[in-house]
């Protein structure tokens, strides 16, 4: 240690990396992690708004000229720059846009460009700021990729700053789920490209698959800025997006779904009591069998028989239809139980979604299967420089480091924040917590104050409308089904009286004005205390409660929160099962003010092992995520440099120059490229689903006391091993075997197959492995055999 008064006798360097060590200490002892400081922001906010008057004098042209002098130089801005960037920017969205930026969203705008995430409350402009930093970027030169939420967040935010960047000579494109081949390309090839976070991962995916270089859609990524950063980084980071290859239709199994048809329950077969398996008594073995003429299923020649009989079994009586699936337009749609929503794209595995097809007597889907996958984190980790934007940010910054190196910047309101926010109300029942809350709804209502109501899925919101309804109170139900429709709608739920009943989620990004989206009866509405935010129970984290929060009392709007929880919550029930008893009043609320500390330490507890679960996931995908980049670059080279014909001119001497002779040198470079990348993505398809089944696997190994991840990595590196030559030497086998037909070697023959479709989805839950996972986590916080 450091005798007072003794100078620090270590360079400038060192001394740097020192403090900065212990600042971050000091943060983390804290358990308050810092944000980016603004002063070197705010100290150019005067030379910005002095630059002003004399660029208003300019020409439209001029402006545009101006702007692409700032191309001149490369990245980082320096401070003069930086000035006139904004001023140029402020200058033009007000010409264009009729907005000009307050020195909160150039505050945003700077914090972008120096790579942060920028934290500014929600309606405080970060469309624009994002937009500006954008056109900064792409002035200098760079290719700017906006993750949007949505498709139509992605388009509407596109079309609406394109005004201000033509006026600064960039140019901006967008993607959507519809997009065509050609229409993506041209999107890419703009400066700045607008999409959903989806659409870009399929758009890699889907490159990852191309066979020719020609085909390839996306260019190399450059610079993330993140909408909503805070939900993509952090809530999202796990989801991965698949791609996933039709391969053939799979064998309808009509005959042997008659066949169970006919079995009596209970006396040909038997259910579990957990509703999991069925199976067949010895009467339904009988009765099987003599329908099969005699066949013994147990020693039958054939098989698959047995399989199709307990498939068919499963489908026929596991699973109903309108409960765990429908039948609509010809084709099976699974349910998804926890929401009780069709959940688009999702199916079983194959066998078992062909019992259920014949069951329905529809026609058998492809059968399918994942080629390649990447996570929502996977994707943004792509980007060399990444930021982006958010109304909270700060509960998350520990993560968006650890993760991704990225710093908040908490930018302050435009105008003071005075939304009052009330104490949670508590209640001992969900029953006792919804009758006070329509109560106070119905109470509210009648002074005409607009109420929003958040609630946690879809059920509850239908159940609260029907309720509300009850009490001859109209409401608006919005349920995240569209997203066009829903930011119609919420863009109406600040108007006078109306009630809005809304999952968390739905119509986000929409700006609720008060007094609805033209403010006619702004006044009368702002006289009730403004938009009224009513929570249907607190969210797993703290920040989807504020943005819920937010939704009212933005630009310094009057407006007001409060949650109802009830401690039998799922949230408190499971993250803080207390035993401790409290005293009600007649309608079931709960007066002692400790339990609300009660209910934050739930939302913490559960915060914790959402962390928990991040972290486990990234580390199993940081281990496929470098096998992948080792087959990646290598199916490049394959790709664009004839890397396969290279290498088969040395694997197959003869064969390649009997080849060359015969058919050509390009011919022999095009069936070279695809029988290698055939094997290549062959084998990366078999690793992959091997990587996963271990994964799902060693739970089983994970109970005989050994750490999961160390197993993992123990089978998963020698599996890689030897991959690529394996790949090379049966693309080299392949090669030797191929014929000519019609003056080209015919690769199809030879057999090189490609998925005659492929589609592409997010999956949405993994109850295995998230089950599995957070088992992991607690026993790795108790310093169990998880522990590293
Ligand atoms: N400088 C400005 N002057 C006037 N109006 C502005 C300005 N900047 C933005 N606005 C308006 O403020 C509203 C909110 O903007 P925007 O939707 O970008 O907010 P946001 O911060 O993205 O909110 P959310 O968190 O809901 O996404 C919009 O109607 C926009 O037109």
């Amino acid at each position: 240690m450091l005798a007072s008064g003794e100078p620090l006798r270590v360079g400038r360097r060192y001394s740097a990396v020192v403090f900065g060590r212990m600042a971050e200490s000091v943060r983390r002892i804290m358990g308050k992690p810092g944000s980016v400081a603004l002063q070197p922001y705010t100290k150019l906010l005067k030379s910005i708004e002095e630059r002003e008057e004399r660029l208003r004098e300019l020409s439209d042209a001029e402006i545009t000229a101006a702007a692409a002098e700032l191309g001149n130089a490369e990245l980082p801005y320096e401070r003069d720059d930086l000035a006139e960037l904004c001023a140029l920017g402020r200058e033009a969205a007000h010409r264009v846009l009729d907005e000009r930026p307050f020195d909160a969203q150039l505050i945003g705008v700077m914090a972008l460009l120096d790579g942060h995430v920028a934290e500014m409350a929600t309606g405080e402009g970060k469309t624009l700021a994002g937009a500006l930093a954008a056109a900064g970027f792409a002035l200098r030169g760079q290719r700017v990729h906006v993750l949007s939420v949505n498709d139509y967040l992605a388009q509407r935010d596109a079309e609406w700053m394109r005004p201000l960047y033509t006026l600064l000579g960039v140019e901006a494109g967008w993607i959507g789920q519809e997009s065509t081949t050609e229409q993506r390309r041209a999107a890419y090839a703009a400066d700045i490209t607008y999409a959903s976070v989806s659409e870009f991962g399929f758009d890699v995916l889907r490159d990852r698959l191309a066979t020719d270089k020609a085909d390839l859609v996306v260019p190399k990524p450059n610079i993330a800025l993140i909408d909503e950063a805070d939900s993509v980084l952090v809530d999202e980071a796990r989801v991965p997006l698949v791609l996933a290859g039709a391969a053939e239709a799979a064998e309808s199994d009509a005959a042997m779904a008659e066949l169970v048809r006919g079995l009596r329950p209970k006396i040909d077969y038997l259910v579990d009591d957990d509703g999991r398996n069925a199976h067949l008594t010895d009467a339904g073995i009988d009765a099987v069998e003599k329908a099969l003429d005699g066949v013994d299923l147990y020693s039958a020649d054939d098989t698959a028989l047995l399989p199709r009989v307990n498939l068919a079994l499963h489908a026929h009586a596991l699973l109903q239809r309108d409960v765990h699936y429908v039948v609509r337009d010809g084709q099976v749609r699974l349910i998804n139980e926890s929401r009780g929503r069709i959940a688009l794209l999702q199916r079983w595995p194959d066998g078992l979604q062909a019992a259920v097809e014949a069951k329905e007597h529809v026609a058998a889907s492809e059968t399918g299967e994942v080629l390649d996958s990447i996570t929502v984190q996977a994707l943004v980790l792509r980007y060399p420089t990444r930021c982006g934007m958010t109304g909270t940010a700060m509960a998350v910054a520990e993560q968006l480091r650890e993760f991704y190196e990225l710093e908040v910047a908490v930018v302050p309101p435009n105008k003071p924040n005075v939304r009052q926010d009330e104490p949670d109300r508590l209640y001992a029942t969900p029953e006792e917590k919804e009758d006070a809350l329509l109560e106070e709804v119905v109470s509210v209502h009648t002074e005409g104050r607009p109420v929003l109501i958040g609630t946690q899925d879809v059920a509850e919101s239908e159940r609260l409308a029907e309720r509300l309804a009850k009490s001859n109170l109209p409401c608006v139900v919005l349920n995240a089904k569209n997203d066009a429709d829903e930011a119609a709608v919420i863009a109406e739920a600040g108007t006078y009286a109306r009630v809005t009943v809304s999952t968390q989620m739905a119509g986000r990004g929409t700006d609720i004005r008060l007094g609805g989206s033209d403010m006619a009866d702004r006044d009368r509405v702002v006289e009730v205390g403004g938009l009224y935010v009513i929570g249907y129970g607190r969210y797993p984290s703290s920040r989807l409660d504020d943005q819920l929060r937010g939704r009212a009392g933005r630009q310094g709007d009057p407006g007001g929160s409060v949650f109802y929880v009830s401690v039998e919550d799922d949230l408190i029930a499971n993250n803080a099962p207390e035993t401790r008893g409290y005293d009600v009043t007649s309608d079931g609320a709960i007066t002692d003010p400790s339990w609300r500390s009660t209910v934050d330490h739930a939302q913490r507890v559960a915060e914790g092992q959402l962390l928990e679960l991040h972290r486990n996931t990234w580390r199993y995908n940081q281990l496929i995520d470098v096998q992948r980049g080792v087959v990646l670059e290598h199916r490049e080279a394959v790709l664009t440099d004839d890397l396969g014909k290279r290498q088969l001119a040395v694997d197959c001497p003869a064969t390649y120059e009997e080849f060359i002779d015969e058919v050509g040198e390009e011919e022999v470079a095009r069936a070279a490229r695809l029988i290698t990348l055939y094997h290549l993505d062959r084998g990366w398809t078999d690793h992959s689903e091997f990587l996963a089944d271990l994964r799902e696997g060693i739970h089983l190994r994970f109970l005989g006391r050994r750490n999961p991840l160390d197993e993992f990595n123990r089978d998963a590196v020698p599996a890689f091993k030897g991959f690529l030559d394996n790949a090379r030497s049966r693309a080299a086998q392949m090669f030797a075997d191929a014929k000519v037909a019609n003056g080209r070697i015919d690769v199809d023959a030879a057999g090189v197959k490609r998925p005659s479709a492929t589609w592409t989805y997010m999956v949405q839950e993994q109850p295995f492995s998230t089950e599995f996972e957070s088992m992991v986590g607690k026993l790795k916080n108790l310093g169990g055999p998880g522990r590293e």
